[in-house]
Parts: C-alpha cells; sequence; structure tokens
C-alpha cells in the first residue's frame, strides 16, 4: 500500500492524542508517510504536537516527516487526506451555547436546540474558509471532516462545494453506539453490519446483522430492554454524563420500540426532562474542560517531561479508529460499508433530494456511495422533516444574514417550539456571539 499524507486540522484539539493512538494502531491499515498539524492556536496546538512527536518516534518509526504548523501552505501543500476537527470560539463559547437555552428553560447542548444553532452559525464561515484553503492547495485530498455541528456545517459545506465528492462529513456517534450492541452481544464491533438512517445526531438503527446475514437487532433490543444499555469505548464508558445519556436511550426504546434510536435523540423526544435535569452551572462544557482537557494536557506535559509514554496510558479510540478506517476505505477503495453524512438524492425515497442525510454507503475512491433506504415510516419523516427544515433554515439565515430565518429556524426546532421563547434565547445568543456571528438583517 502506497504511504499517504496525512493533516490534521485542529491539531490542538483534545481528540488530537487519541487520534495519534489510533493511527498507531492502524498502520499496517493506513500506512503514512507524514502527519502535520494545522491549528490557528498555535500554544494551544504544541502542547499536543510536543507530545505527539515523542509519541510517534517511540511507536511509528516509519513516519518520516512529522510537523506542526500554523502556515496553510505548510500544512496542505502535500495533502492527500485531511482530517478537519476545528472548534470556533472553543470550549469557553461552548460554554455560553450550553447555558443560555439553559436559562430560559430549554436544553443547553453543543449541537442540538439553540446552543447547536449558536455553534453552526460560528463554524460556517471557519469551515468554508478552511475548504477554500485545503482545495487551493490540494486540490485532490481527501477531506474528512466531523467538526460539530455536523449536521449544519454538512449543509452548508453541500451549498458551497456542491461537486465535490472527497469532501466528506462523518460522525463517530454511531459506531460508538454499535460499539455498546457489540458489547452486549459479546461481538467485536467491527463484524456488526448496521442498518441506518436519519439526519446527524437524529437518526435511528432499524436493523443489525453479523457478517454472515443473521438478524441480531431483536436479540440487541432485549438486551438493551432487560440488562441496560452502557457506553463501552474506553473514552466515555466510565464518564457520568454519558453513562446517563445511554440509560436514556434504552427510555427511548421502551416508548418506541419500532427501531434502535441514536442517543442525541433524547434532547428532541424529551426535551422538559432533559432541560431540567442540567445543571447551569456544570454544563458538558465546564465537564470537559475539567475532564478531557485536563486530562490530555496532563499526560502531554507528562511525556514531555519522561521524553517517553512510560508513565501515561494511551489507548486508541473507536472515534479515531473509525475516521483512520473510513479514510482508508476512500483512499484504497476497500468499498467498505460506514455510516456517513451524503446528499439524499432519493436514497430516502420520501425525504428532499438535497438534504443531507446520515445514512450507510460504500466508501470508495469515488466517494460514498450510499445504499437505498426505501420509504421510511411516517413518525421518523415528520420528526426529521422538522429538523430538516430548522437545519436548511439555519444555513439560509447565514448566507442571506437574515434574523428573519434564524426566528423561524428555532421556533421549529422541537427543543423550542414557543416564539416568544425562541426570541428571547435568539437575542441572547446575538449578544453573545458578537465577533463571531454574521451581522443580522431585520
Ligand atoms: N462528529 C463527531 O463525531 C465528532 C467527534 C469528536 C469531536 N468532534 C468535533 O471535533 C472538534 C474538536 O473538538 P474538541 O472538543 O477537541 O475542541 P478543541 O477546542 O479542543 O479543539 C479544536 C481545535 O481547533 C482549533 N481551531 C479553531 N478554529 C480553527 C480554525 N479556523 N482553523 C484551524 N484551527 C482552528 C482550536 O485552536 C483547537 O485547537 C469539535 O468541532 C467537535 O465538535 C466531532
Ligand atoms: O461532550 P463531549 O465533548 O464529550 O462529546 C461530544 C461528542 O460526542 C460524540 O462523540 C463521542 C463518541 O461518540 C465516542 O465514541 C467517544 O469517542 O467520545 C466522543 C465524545 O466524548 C459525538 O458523536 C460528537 O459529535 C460530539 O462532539
Ligand atoms: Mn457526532
Amino acid at each position: 500500500m502506497e504511504r499517504k499524507n496525512l493533516v490534521i486540522a485542529g491539531g490542538g484539539s483534545t481528540y488530537t492524542l487519541g487520534m495519534i493512538k489510533s493511527l498507531i494502531s492502524e498502520k499496517d491499515n493506513f500506512p503514512l508517510r507524514s502527519i502535520i498539524f494545522f491549528d490557528n492556536d498555535e500554544k494551544r496546538q504544541t502542547q499536543i504536537a510536543e507530545a505527539a512527536e515523542i509519541i510517534l518516534k517511540e511507536q511509528y518509526p516509519e513516519l518520516e516527516h512529522f510537523d506542526c504548523t500554523t502556515d496553510k501552505k505548510t500544512a496542505f501543500q502535500k495533502a492527500d487526506v485531511v482530517f478537519v476537527q476545528i472548534r470556533t470560539g472553543g470550549l469557553k463559547m461552548r460554554e455560553l451555547d450550553e447555558q443560555i437555552p439553559l436559562r430560559h428553560g430549554v436544553v443547553g447542548q453543543e449541537t442540538c436546540g439553540p446552543g447547536g444553532m449558536a455553534y453552526g452559525f460560528r463554524s460556517i464561515k471557519d469551515m468554508i474558509q478552511l475548504v477554500n484553503d485545503i482545495r487551493f492547495y490540494a486540490k485532490d485530498a481527501w477531506i474528512l471532516n466531523y467538526t460539530n455541528p455536523a449536521a449544519i456545517v454538512a449543509e452548508a459545506l453541500r451549498r458551497v462545494f456542491p461537486d465535490d465528492y472527497k469532501l466528506v462529513n462523518i460522525c463517530d456517534m454511531p459506531i460508538a453506539i454499535m460499539h455498546s450492541y457489540a458489547s452486549l452481544l459479546d461481538m467485536d464491533v467491527w463484524d456488526l453490519v448496521p442498518e441506518y438512517f436519519g439526519l446527524n445526531h437524529f437518526g435511528w438503527f432499524t436493523k443489525l446483522e453479523d457478517l454472515q446475514g443473521n438478524d441480531l437487532t431483536n436479540r440487541i433490543k432485549e438486551k438493551i430492554i432487560h440488562e441496560g444499555f452502557v457506553p463501552t469505548d474506553s473514552e466515555i464508558a466510565n464518564d457520568v454524563s454519558w453513562k446517563k445519556t445511554f440509560e436514556q436511550a434504552r427510555n427511548m426504546l421502551l416508548d418506541f420500540p419500532e427501531y434502535l434510536p441514536n442517543t442525541y435523540l433524547q434532547y428532541y423526544l424529551y426535551p422538559e426532562e432533559l432541560a431540567e435535569k442540567e445543571s447551569i452551572n456544570n454544563t458538558r462544557a465546564r465537564q470537559v474542560i475539567n475532564g478531557r482537557e485536563k486530562r490530555v494536557h496532563e499526560t502531554c506535559r507528562q511525556i514531555c517531561k519522561d521524553k517517553s509514554t512510560e508513565n501515561v496510558i494511551l489507548e486508541s479510540d473507536i472515534h479515531g479508529v473509525y475516521m483512520v478506517r473510513a479514510a482508508a476505505s476512500f483512499v484504497y477503495n476497500h468499498k467498505e460499508l460506514y455510516i456517513v453524512m451524503v446528499e439524499n438524492n432519493g436514497v430516502i425515497a420520501n425525504l428532499p433530494k438535497e438534504a443531507m442525510v446520515e445514512v450507510p454507503a460504500l466508501l470508495t475512491v469515488n466517494g460514498p456511495k450510499p445504499l437505498a433506504i426505501g420509504e421510511i415510516p411516517i413518525f421518523y419523516k415528520g420528526l426529521i422533516e422538522a429538523q430538516l427544515a430548522y437545519e436548511q433554515l439555519v444555513a439560509d439565515a447565514y448566507f442571506e444574514r437574515s434574523y428573519h430565518k434564524l426566528l423561524q429556524a428555532l421556533t421549529l426546532n422541537r427543543t423550542v417550539v414557543d416564539t416568544d421563547k425562541a426570541k428571547a434565547i435568539l437575542d441572547d445568543l446575538i449578544q453573545a456571539n458578537e465577533g463571531y456571528w454574521p451581522e443580522l438583517q431585520k
């Protein structure tokens, strides 16, 4: 296999260390010549890069070149694959995204409801700029984007880069959920074959089979109902918040037993309960700042102090492995089945052609080739159509600079519903996002 050059855009991310470990564990499947980190925050990136360099020297001696840079040309000129994981406004703005809706009694979440809308409105400009920069230097590179809120980012990118089949939006939540199904069945997650439909963070598994084609769906449902549902991927297995989320997925299954839900549906199906449970001074952003971010930075400091990994525990995680194997499937034309975001174009027969849907697709050298789903039942269609309208209105509002459309979007969102509430939240978000959001016309 020809070795490739990888760039990680958002090199300072809390996910980079896990990604490095995943690239090491996957080096036979995705052999690399070089890894370059790119970020617009030199200091944040350097603390990760200094540790990454030590890890790579120790555990990836075959790698010819490692670098970290804030210069676009240095980063992208030789790129074959770019992973994009940026966060416009950082975790500081994530905290406001979560706190502001909560002040109005509405779910405060990074990718769902008003928080997701605020984050999306901040991310679109930077994502368009970044893809333009990558394309200027590397017109044929594969771009795997998992920057959130992926649904809104994917919709905006679809409009600006309509024919770019090498620009793919991808999320790890379905595989993280499948990891838990596999654990229930005492199986390897890679031996599960999913059938799934929806939008990003808004979808359902309709069937899971093993590699021999045996239907495992009912066994999974029964096990979840009788034995409970817990996160099992190393990254989140002991996380209190993720444990609660997986528990709630079991409740969703009890209420709507037809399909197995993506965990993010909890925010749309039980918005009042979820808003009540959240605590404004300890939203998820605060937990990440005091948890994953601190842990990652401490690990980096330890590695740099020891000049080795002897005193730290480093594990590859399902997030990293999923992205790496997906990239390999594109690059080497493995045609493996992954759940990714694609333009619908009839895949879900009773949804609009232009919708960015999340479905299983064969990842080929000519882009993702989604498998046909057919028509979906009315309950799911209704939920998806409203959410899709919200996502499209957010993108419309961004490109048209329209306050009116943003208010429509927020009013449509199941986590908000009430127009006066939507107006009040929107006014607070506009104020908090000054300098990040474009100016809106009323
Ligand atoms: N879709 C998924 O499955 C999935 C999974 C994990 C993380 N994510 C996303 O990955 C991103 C990173 O998450 P995190 O919690 O580690 O955040 P983080 O803030 O720790 O990392 C983001 C990095 O991006 C950098 N950055 C911000 N804007 C940039 C720009 N315009 N150009 C270059 N670099 C820029 C920041 O300086 C920072 O180092 C987020 O968007 C998160 O939502 C998505
Ligand atoms: O609240 P956070 O920052 O911990 O997580 C937000 C992200 O949650 C999902 O990603 C999970 C992933 O599913 C799991 O496998 C593991 O790697 O942890 C991730 C985060 O903890 C979701 O898919 C992402 O879009 C979110 O960014
Ligand atoms: Mn996701």
